[in-house]
C-alpha cells in the first residue's frame, strides 16, 4: 500500500522538516509518546501508537495545510501564521486556530538597516526597497506607514522576496533596509545592520484546522503537549517551614493553582509542595532560606497534565 494511501483516517499533525523549530518539535513529540519510524528523507511518517500521520514541512508551508484543513495539526512559528494571514485573510472555516504557545522559538520580526547609515526611523524607507522572507507583513507594515506619511502623491515601498541570508542584501546594494528575524542579535550585528522597529514578537505555537477530522484526538495531542511543556518549565520545590511563617513562604512561592501544605510531626511546622518555574528558581531558594524554611529540595517534572 502507498504511504500516502495508508494515512486515510488518520489525524494529521504538521511538524518544521528543518531550521529552528525542527529539534524542539522532535522533543515534544517524545515527550508526548508520539511513536513514528521516519524513513530516510521520507516527508510523511506514520505513527505507531496512535491514528496519526506526522507530515515534515517547512515551517512557512504549515499555516497553508492547516488553513485549508488538508492538515488537522501543526506547529509553526506565530510569525508565520501572521505572514500567512496577512496574505490570505481567514474565513469562517479557513486559517487556523492557536491552541497552545510552547514558549520555545521566541524571536523578534524587526526593520533593520546598515548600523553606520543615514536611516534611523522606519517613516525614512518610505518610498525605498526592502528585502524579506515576510513580504505580506512587510507590506502591510510599510502600507499604514505610507497613509500616515505627509508626500502627495503617495510614495510606494518596493518589497522584494528573497528565501533566506536576506542579511546579505544591504551591503550587496539590493535594498535600503531589510524585515528578518532577529533573537540574539549576532546575525544582524555581523552584517552590519541595527534594528529600528518591531513587526511583530513570535514563538513557536499549536495551530489546529477549523474543522479537524478527529477533535477528540486534537485534544488529547494538545493536552499531552501541554504537559510536556509545562513539565519543561516548572520544578517541583518541597520545603519545611514554622507555620508562623508560611504566609510569607507562600507569597515567595504562590504555586501554579497553591501550595500544597501538610503538618508536620514536629508542632508548629509545616511541609510545603510547590511548582516553581524553572528560571526562578534559584532566587526563591534564596528567600526561602532567608526567611528561615529549611530541607528545601528542588525535583525535575518529567511530564504533568494540567490545565492552560
Ligand atoms: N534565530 C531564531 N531564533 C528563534 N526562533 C527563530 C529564529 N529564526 C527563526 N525562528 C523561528 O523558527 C521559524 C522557522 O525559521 P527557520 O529560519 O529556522 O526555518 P527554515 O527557513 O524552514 O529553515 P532554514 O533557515 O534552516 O532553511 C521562524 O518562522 C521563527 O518562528
Ligand atoms: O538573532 P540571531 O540569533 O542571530 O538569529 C537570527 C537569524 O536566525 C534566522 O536565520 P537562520 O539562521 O535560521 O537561517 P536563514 O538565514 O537561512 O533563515 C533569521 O532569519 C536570522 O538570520
Amino acid at each position: 500500500m502507498e504511504l500516502a494511501e495508508s494515512l486515510d483516517g488518520r489525524l494529521l499533525f504538521a511538524v518544521p522538516k528543518k531550521g529552528r523549530l525542527h529539534q524542539a518539535c522532535l522533543d515534544l513529540l517524545s515527550g508526548s509518546d508520539i511513536q513514528y519510524h521516519r524513513h530516510t528523507r521520507a516527508d510523511i511518517a506514520l505513527v505507531k501508537n496512535l491514528p496519526m500521520g506526522l507530515v515534515f514541512l517547512p515551517a512557512a508551508d504549515i499555516p497553508t495545510f492547516v488553513g485549508e484543513g488538508r492538515v488537522d495539526l501543526g506547529i509553526t512559528g506565530r510569525d508565520q501564521v501572521a505572514e500567512h494571514e496577512a496574505g490570505t485573510p481567514p474565513t469562517p472555516t479557513t486559517g487556523v486556530e492557536e491552541v497552545l504557545d510552547l514558549g520555545f522559538g521566541g524571536c523578534k520580526l524587526q526593520v533593520q538597516v546598515p548600523a553606520k547609515g543615514s536611516i534611523h526611523r522606519p517613516e525614512e524607507l518610505v518610498g525605498r526597497t526592502i528585502v524579506t522572507s515576510f513580504t505580506n507583513l512587510t507590506e502591510a507594515y510599510f502600507r499604514d506607514l505610507e497613509g500616515a506619511a505627509e508626500e502627495k502623491p503617495r510614495l510606494r515601498t518596493t518589497v522584494k522576496y528573497v528565501g533566506g541570508s536576506v542579511e546579505a542584501a544591504c551591503a550587496l546594494g539590493v535594498a535600503n533596509g531589510i524585515v528578518d528575524l532577529v533573537e540574539s542579535g549576532a546575525t544582524m550585528q555581523a552584517a552590519g545592520l541595527k534594528a529600528i522597529a518591531t513587526v511583530l514578537d513570535s514563538t513557536a505555537v499549536l495551530v489546529k484546522s477549523k474543522r479537524p477530522s478527529d477533535p477528540k484526538l486534537v485534544d488529547k495531542i494538545a493536552s499531552r503537549i501541554r504537559g510536556v511543556i509545562t513539565a519543561q518549565k516548572y520544578v517541583l520545590c518541597v520545603y519545611n517551614v514554622e507555620r508562623s511563617k508560611l504566609d510569607q513562604a507562600c507569597k515567595i512561592t504562590p504555586g501554579k493553582r497553591a501550595p500544597t501544605i501538610n503538618p508536620l510531626e514536629e508542632s508548629g511546622w509545616v511541609a510545603v509542595n510547590v511548582m516553581v518555574t524553572r528560571k526562578d528558581i534559584a532566587v526563591v531558594m534564596d528567600e526561602l532560606d532567608a526567611l528561615g524554611a529549611c530541607d528545601i529540595l528542588v525535583t525535575k517534572i518529567d511530564n504533568s497534565r494540567t490545565q492552560a
